[in-house]
């Protein structure tokens, strides 16, 4: 009886249901919170060409950022040019203030109707990689359409986001569309060398003017398909927080001298044992610590037995599934810092004792460590003094930001993922293994999400920063779709009816 009483709501409850549903807005996943104005998301056959003509002339324009120092500006400022001229609408509408930032980032504010309804974000950069020519199929700037997908660098990081939140705002402006709720459209220039022109600039222009946002959505996830053996069926994972970053300089400092009598070690042999030593001891492994748990937990129903019961009982199976998930890259990347050893630098002529030998490593940090706490575990692990540590960049994992039932901007993009996506059922949390803009807005907002509506496979994931970088069209347009659909239904939103749990 107890228990019948918990479930049964309570009259105020039920008045609220009432009221909600009276009044059209019960909830971000209801019919009736649509409300009767909602512009379908039905594109044209010459708007879909518009939108990959415009999405191939994007990638055309090498917008590459080579170092902190270095980038093709005057590629960056011809994207500025391009986007005002491919998004008319959207910048000559009175609806919207643009600003260029940081020299050439691009700050968009788009007006609601209701400025008592916090805004958010839609966040992307259009900065890419280098991406040299070997071993691309066709020019890795030449956006050429081949068997229905779109090719080039940037197609899926990043410029596919960039062009598709303004493509869904000019069409959606085309159709008289007046968003409700206020929001902004921060697209960064220097993601792929930190941000720090910006995204940050971005950040510390609207903390000037006291913004607070609801939550944002940046690149950081997909729907991934493949990634886990015997689980066939594609899942949204909705990243919640991202791994801190440390790049760390090794460096030993020898005498020079003739190399016919070298002494016993030389700075190249110290230095190799000692990042062969890092690599050989991998950092702990953190597995049960921060969101994989509920990742795991949401993902288990969707494998046969045994599976199923492994990974719904971690409480048990937690030894087992942390080392299953080490034996692959991409799963051990979930369960700890990753140590990369990534630059290597020793020597200036063959017959001369090298007085100088650098490496560079590069480590993720586990959302349940800290820079601190990794930089002394590589002086344990190097233990020699010989070797000079030198912290050249850090930053700290990003906060788990909320997923449950009350968090706005993770039901919103459920919602969304739900009527865009219905084929796929599974929507997770997780953790983000590379490093996005969103570190930069941290004082704006607890609701941080990193999601990118686009099917992902495993050799697309290779493709990232790697060769044969492509989308399909028919990605992209259900890319644009579904930002077009989110825009709508954030202003719908309104908080779901807490669950009664007591009398
Ligand atoms: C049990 C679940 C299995 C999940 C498998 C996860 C698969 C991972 C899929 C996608 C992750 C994509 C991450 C893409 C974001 C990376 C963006 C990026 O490259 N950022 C750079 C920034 C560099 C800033 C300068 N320091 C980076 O991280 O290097
Ligand atoms: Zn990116
Ligand atoms: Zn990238």
């Amino acid at each position: 009886m107890a228990e019948l009483l918990v479930i049964l709501p309570t009259r105020a409850a039920v008045l609220l249901l009432f009221f909600a549903t009276v009044s059209g807005s019960t909830g971000p996943g209801s019919r009736e919170s649509r409300g009767s104005s909602r512009i379908p998301s039905q594109f044209s056959e010459e708007e879909r060409v518009a939108m990959k003509e415009a999405l191939k002339g994007a990638i055309r324009i090498p917008t590459v950022s080579f170092s902190h120092e270095e980038s093709n500006t005057t590629a960056l400022a011809e994207f500025g040019e391009y986007i005002r001229k491919a998004f008319p609408t959207v910048f000559h509408s009175n609806l919207i203030q643009h600003e260029v930032v940081g020299k050439y980032s691009h700050l968009l504010t788009v007006r609601g109707s209701d400025p008592s309804l916090q805004p958010y974000m839609l966040m992307a950069h259009f900065d890419v990689v280098p991406a040299s020519e070997e071993g691309w199929e066709v020019p890795p700037f030449s956006g050429l359409e081949q068997n229905g997908f779109i090719h080039g660098r940037g197609a899926l990081d990043n410029k596919n986001s960039v062009m598709a939140v303004l493509q869904a705002l000019e069409l959606l402006l085309i159709r008289k569309y007046s968003p409700k709720r206020p929001f902004f459209i921060a697209l960064g220039h220097d993601e792929e060398v930190s941000g720090t022109k910006g995204a940050q600039q971005i950040s510390a222009l609207l903390q000037t003017r006291g913004v607070q946002l609801a939550f944002l959505v940046d690149e950081g996830s997909f729907i991934l398909e493949d990634f886990i053996p015997n689980l066939k069926k594609p899942f949204a994972m909705i990243s919640v927080t991202e791994k801190g970053a440390l790049d760390l300089m090794l460096q030993v400092n020898m005498t020079p001298g003739h190399s016919s009598a070298p002494p016993k070690e030389t700075s190249i042999g110290i230095l190799s044992a000692a990042v062969s030593r890092l690599e050989q001891t991998p950092m702990p492994n953190m597995f049960g610590n921060g969101p994989l748990k509920k990742t795991l937990k949401l993902l288990a129903n969707e494998f046969s037995f045994p599976t199923n019961i492994i990974l719904g009982n971690l409480w048990l199976f937690r030894p087992i599934v942390s080392r299953v998930m080490e034996r692959n890259p991409i799963t051990n990347a979930l369960v700890r810092t990753t140590t990369a050893l990534t630059m290597f630098n020793a020597g200036i002529k063959v017959n001369v004792i090298p007085p100088l030998a650098q490496a560079t490593v590069n480590f993720r940090i586990h959302p349940s460590q800290t820079v601190h706490e990794v930089v002394e575990l590589v002086q344990n692990i190097v233990a020699d003094d010989r070797v000079q540590l030198h912290v050249l960049r850090s930053f700290e994992p990003l906060p788990v930001s909320p997923s449950d039932d009350q968090a706005m901007g993770y039901q919103l993009l459920q919602q969304t993922i739900q009527s865009v996506f219905p084929e796929v059922k599974i929507i997770v949390p997780g953790i983000c293994i590379g490093n996005t803009d969103t570190r930069h807005y941290v004082n704006l907002t607890n609701g941080l999400y990193r999601f990118n509506p686009v099917f992902l496979k495993p050799q697309d994931f290779s493709s990232v920063h790697g060769i044969n970088e492509k989308i399909s069209v028919e990605s992209y347009q259900n890319q644009v779709k579904f930002i077009f659909e989110l825009i709508q239904n954030a202003d719908t939103y309104s908080k779901p009816v807490p669950h009664q749990h007591e009398l």
